[in-house]
């Protein structure tokens, strides 16, 4: 496909993303059914325009003089091509040629709006490019800097790896995949980042021969930091509650050294059920797999004996738009509210894990006061036993790169929140909790 086709392919793409309110994954699937002639390389370029586009929606739409609700797709793309991939109008004229597979010509008003409208005026959801409704929730956190928060989520988001030092270290990973030229992480001392292609694309790093051994893990800096700063003590009882894929599972087996025992649980089954293929490959066996069975309580007998209870709570995911960008446009007060209530009556139930002296930690990837430090607030008046960790002593977890993180992040008595513009990593959201009296 030429250029100019992939384009007219990515409009037609983000039109049913947008009309049938489809995740954008699965209509890029479909897409790719029913245009076999279409090569890998198309695909990953119609991706990569397609998310571009969703991740700079409402900038896009402004430029091209619309709104979001009520723009073209044709305007998205081709708004996107200039705030986004930063192409003049001759650029972009020079795609939509009208030829066989290409994009009708510019009309004289995309023309003067692809040269002369900026975003300098623009309100902040438009220069952060998040819905308007989600205003008032960042500017509680953010204040002014919202726009810029919004637009650091906008943008595309590295590949992280997390080095399983039940495996091997960083300088046995960093040769296996030096072809990759992996660069050390600023806070994780065992992450590794990798810079995308200039399309977005992502190397196949699951074919890799050192994911294969176990050696690393696909993890984004800012989880790994989430699991660092829980800080599980070696040789202790830990308890996963939101083990999910096990993404945290698997590193907090690593810091305990694969000693002591961590349980590792999930309400969902089927979200579970990689975790056993995980758990084999990383060597983590000090793992134990609670899988729910129907209404039986499977935790029962770690009642009062956990040292750690990590919470990796359902969220709103509004710290992951770098990598879900449809999700943010999909996202529904409703969901939100939805989320609140779960995750109090998970704080709960967490409670009743956690011995005396023993932690509570608390995390979303979400950014919003709602979901973070208002939650840490309600539990702990529903729960005068349980204090918190100050967020300086948290941090000690981390060593010397505890004081630089706590600088970078956004502190609150309650948590850090971590930020791509402000650590470069997705949004998290850390809060340690203590168990300091029987009361819980
Ligand atoms: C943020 S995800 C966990 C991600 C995972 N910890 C990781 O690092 O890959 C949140 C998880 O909480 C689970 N969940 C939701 N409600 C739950 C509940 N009441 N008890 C346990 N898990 C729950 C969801 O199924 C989901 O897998």
């Amino acid at each position: 496909m030429t250029p100019a086709a992939r384009l007219s392919a990515a409009i037609e793409v983000i039109g049913t993303i947008l009309a049938e309110r489809r995740p954008a994954a699965d209509v890029l699937k479909d897409w790719g059914r029913s245009h076999r002639f279409a090569g890998s390389g198309d695909r990953a370029a119609l991706a990569s325009i397609a998310y571009d586009t969703l991740r700079r929606r409402a900038s896009s739409a402004w430029i091209m003089g619309e709104r979001v609700g009520e723009e073209t797709p044709r305007g998205l793309v081709l708004g996107m091509l200039k705030v986004a991939r930063g192409l003049d109008v001759d650029a972009i004229a020079a795609l939509c040629d009208g030829g066989r597979f290409a994009p009708a010509p510019l009309s004289d008003k995309e023309r003067q709006h692809l040269s002369q409208a900026s975003l300098d005026s623009a309100p902040a959801p438009v220069r952060g490019d998040y819905p308007e409704w989600l205003d008032a929730p960042l500017a509680a956190v953010f204040g002014e800097a919202r726009a810029e928060e919004g637009a650091a989520l906008a943008e595309r988001a590295p590949l992280d790896l997390r080095v399983n030092s039940l495996k091997g270290d960083v300088e046995k990973a960093g040769e296996l995949i030096a072809h990759l030229a992996p660069a050390p992480g600023a806070w994780s001392p065992l992450a590794l980042r990798i810079a995308l292609e200039a399309d977005g694309k992502a190397p196949p790093l699951t074919s890799e021969p050192a994911y294969l051994k176990g050696l690393v893990e696909i993890q984004d800096e800012g989880s790994q930091i989430a699991a660092i700063l829980a800080a599980p003590p070696r040789g202790g009882q830990v308890l996963d509650l939101c083990a999910g894929g096990g993404g945290k599972t698997l590193e907090l087996a690593a810091l305990m050294d694969g000693a002591g025992q961590l349980y590792a649980y999930d309400d969902d089954l089927r979200r579970l059920a990689p975790i056993h293929e995980r758990v084999q490959r990383a060597g983590a066996h000090n793992v134990q797999v609670r899988s729910p069975r129907g209404k039986a309580d499977v935790l029962e007998d770690l009642a009062g004996r956990m040292d750690l209870v990590l919470v990796d709570a359902p969220c709103t995911g509004t710290g992951t738009w770098r990598r879900n960008p449809d999700a943010k446009w999909r996202m529904r007060p409703g969901a939100l509210a939805e989320r609140v209530k779960e995750q109090a009556s998970i704080l709960d139930a967490a409670a009743h894990y956690v011995k005396l002296g023993g932690r509570l930690a608390y995390v979303t990837c979400s950014l919003l006061d709602e979901e973070n430090v208002d939650q840490v607030r309600g539990f702990l008046a529903r729960h005068p036993g349980f204090h918190l960790v100050p967020p300086a002593e948290a941090a000690l977890a981390l060593g010397e790169r505890g004081i630089t993180l706590r600088a970078a992040a956004l502190e609150r008595p309650e948590g850090l929140l971590l930020t791509p513009r402000r650590t470069g990593t997705d949004g998290f959201f850390i809060s340690l909790m203590v168990r300091a009296d029987q009361a819980g």
